[in-house]
């Protein structure tokens, strides 16, 4: 369904709300709350103390070298750093809502919305729209055009949805201060909005407004920091999972954590995070990574890549002795992660942080729709491992705040979106800043669940031509922990449908995805009306709004969270029960990251999807490929419609690629069962041809 269509179909309810809206809008600074009005609303208000907890500062010994004998030193932080200016302050300019929003609609950035978010800027959009996404955040597009904080502020941010009080009022002081004068987007006016960098502002190159979010620190207790979620009950069948390494002359897996043989603050800390036993994705990460391989590693979506990676580059470093950080201008990480959205890096750096912690590695996080200024404060404070959407990367690098000569590690999350057309033309750039060591002299690991062959063809420039290529199960196939359902729903039928079932399914985590950020809006505003504790997110809410969804989600204020490619990947958030797909995305490999985000690390979940015969036939055939893997009823209808609809030659992507289901390269090593070591069968193809 185009936007057009949903257009139409929204305008009649539009005038049921739209003056509560603004009467909201003009409320004075007050939070008044006419969207809140399913019970969760209530508690939005506290955004709760510990999230609001001080900050360290580095706290690290200037040029200690601790090595592996460091355990319990570096994390005696200074709590005494805290973020200024939560607790005062109001929000204006953009924040606030157009007069004529509603009534102007075509007239306005936001009305024009394309089925891509990002349509402020040509390179990206074109990116996207080929990959069929339509909300991929980053920092591309939010500060390199100005554009989602200029006039596209998003009509219906918060309404609706649990956290409407704190998006709509102009003041933040009921909220415990949570929204303060760092939070302010001051409307720009073009080139002159933009603050210098000492004055917090964004890019000097770009246009748009200042934008002045601090992001709230993390907690600093010790249980905060190792909190987790248990493993399910399907943990224990991944060792069942099939696994191909490919390439030559890959170590051997390893079975368990002490074959690692990493130092014992990292042992230490596995433990606390609640790992035991390794997974199929880490039992062949590790050992490759610790041989310093370069690795191009798939495997299903909650299945513990983070730690796969996170655990070896950390423990070379410790092995290495590494040297403590310390303020510096210009600092000179040792490891760069990147990954394509703002909550997904922040989710990174927590891992980053739990796994080093008692270490002298510092990692830190920086991601758009913050303040530039806060970014650097946290840099040059020190930083050993730098975790960063693109966006905000190539401006801190621009600013000159970080040398890339020490970097060892450059690790690509969510690796095909990081190259595909969208991210790639940045990622190039960043392997070809000055100081980045070549691909010789650094170790390129890219991590996904799902890897199109185009894609892999492309990273091949990023990655030493003897990488290994690791595939756990089918690769871009489903997680099997998620039981899957596709119902025939046409998009008339869609809101009353969503409704049953949400009731249902009662108070259970649940993700609703839909195709755009307004939609994403609209159908949170609709949950709300019909008492379903909502919220939501996608790229043309604020940042702080963003995160204050996302905590609500997490921590169960609000249920259900509505939202759009945004929260595809990555998102690890305990107890999401069910995903539901509204709206289906337009790739297959879309489908697969959306329902990852239940059913993860052996827990079970629920995956629902809306097919609307006027628009998803195209799905049905790759739909049906997904399923049959999956070992899922595939329904006959869905099976008709592939059917009629057959492409011969395909064997699953949308985009007319063939699925990806092996090492492009070819050349296949045995193929194991987890647990047991591969031994690697030479690869018949030449390396070369990557290269
Ligand atoms: N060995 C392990 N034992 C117990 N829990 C683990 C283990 N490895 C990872 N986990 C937990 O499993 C969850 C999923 O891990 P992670 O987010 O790294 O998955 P992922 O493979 O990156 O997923 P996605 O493809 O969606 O990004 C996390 O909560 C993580 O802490």
């Amino acid at each position: 369904m185009g936007d057009e269509d949903w257009e139409a179909e929204i305008n009649p309810h539009m005038s049921s709300y739209v003056p509560i809206f603004e009467k909201d809008r003009y409320s004075s600074g007050e939070n008044v709350d006419n969207f809140n009005r399913t019970p969760a609303s209530s508690s939005e208000m506290d955004d709760g103390p510990s999230r609001r907890d001080h900050f360290m500062k580095s706290g690290f010994a200037s040029g200690r070298n601790f090595g592996n004998r460091d355990a319990g030193e570096c994390n005696k932080r200074d709590n005494t750093s805290t973020m200024g200016g939560f607790g005062v302050g109001k929000s204006f300019g953009n924040r606030g809502f157009s007069n004529s929003r509603f009534e102007d609609g075509d007239s306005s950035g936001f009305w024009r919305e394309s089925s891509n978010d990002c349509e402020d800027n040509p390179t990206r959009n074109r990116g996207f729209s080929k990959r069929g996404d339509n909300d991929l955040d980053p920092d591309e597009c939010m500060q390199r055009t100005g554009g989602l904080f200029g006039s596209r502020r998003p009509v219906l941010s918060g309404t609706g949805n649990g956290d409407t009080s704190q998006s709509r009022s102009g003041s933040g002081s009921e909220r415990g201060g949570y929204r303060g004068l760092n939070e302010e987007v001051i409307t720009g006016s073009g080139k002159n909005s933009w603050k210098s960098e000492a004055e917090g502002g964004e890019s000097s190159d770009t246009q748009g407004p200042k934008v002045t979010y601090i992001p709230p620190p993390p907690p600093e207790d010790e249980d905060s920091i190792f909190a987790h979620y248990q493993t399910g009950i399907n943990f224990d069948k991944y060792d069942t999972i099939l696994v191909e390494v490919s390439g030559h002359d890959a170590p051997p897996a390893i079975l368990t954590f002490e074959e690692a043989n990493l130092c014992q603050t990292l042992n230490n800390n596995i433990a606390k995070a609640g790992y035991t036993k390794l997974t199929p994705v880490q039992k062949y990460s590790i050992p490759i990574i610790l041989a310093g391989r370069d690795l191009m590693a798939c495997a299903q979506t909650g299945s513990g890549k983070t730690a796969a990676f996170l655990l070896p580059i950390l423990a070379h470093m410790m092995r290495d002795g590494i040297t403590a950080s310390r303020f510096k201008e210009l600092q000179e990480p040792e490891c760069i992660i990147v990954a394509p959205t703002r909550e997904l890096v922040n989710q990174i750096y927590l891992e980053a942080r739990k796994f080093s912690f008692g270490t002298c590695v510092r990692a830190v996080v920086i991601y758009g729709g913050t303040q530039l200024g806060h970014s650097i404060r946290q840099i040059v404070q020190g930083c050993n491992i730098l975790c960063a959407t693109p966006g905000r990367l190539m401006d801190i690098i621009g600013k000159e705040k970080i040398g890339l000569k020490q970097i060892k590690y450059l690790v690509l999350d969510e690796a095909d979106r990081m190259l595909d057309m969208g991210f790639g033309p940045e990622m190039k750039k960043l392997i070809s800043c000055p100081g980045m060591p070549s691909k010789e002299q650094r170790q390129t690991l890219m991590f996904s669940a799902t890897f199109p062959e185009e894609i892999q063809r492309l990273a091949a420039e990023f990655l030493k031509s003897n990488y290994l290529f690791v595939a756990v199960g089918q690769v871009g196939g489903a997680c099997r922990d998620v039981q899957q359902t596709v119902l025939q729903v046409g998009q008339f039928s869609k809101r009353e449908k969503l409704v049953e079932i949400l009731r249902n399914i009662g108070d259970e985590r649940t993700m609703v995805f839909v195709e755009t950020k307004k939609k994403a809006d609209f159908i949170a505003t609709f949950l709300c009306q019909e008492k379903i504790s909502t919220t939501s997110i996608h790229g043309d809410r604020e940042q702080r709004e963003r995160e204050q969804a996302l905590g609500d989600f997490r921590f169960g204020k609000c249920p259900v969270l509505v939202a759009t490619s945004v929260a595809a990947r990555g998102l690890d958030i305990e107890n999401v029960q069910h995903v539901i797909n509204f709206d289906l995305p337009s790739t297959i490999d879309e489908y697969v990251h959306r329902i990852g985000r239940t059913g993860r690390c052996g827990n079970t979940g629920r995956a629902i999807s809306f097919f609307d015969l006027e628009s998803d036939n195209h799905l049905a055939q790759p739909l049906v490929k997904v399923l049959t893997d999956a070992q899922q009823d595939v329904p006959a209808w869905l099976e008709e419609i592939a059917f009629s609809t057959y492409i011969p030659g395909f064997s699953g992507s949308t985009r007319g690629n063939v699925f990806a289901s092996v090492d492009t390269r070819k050349g296949k090593s045995t193929l194991n069962t987890a647990g047991f070591s591969s031994s690697q069968a030479p690869n018949p193809l030449d390396d070369e041809s990557w290269d």
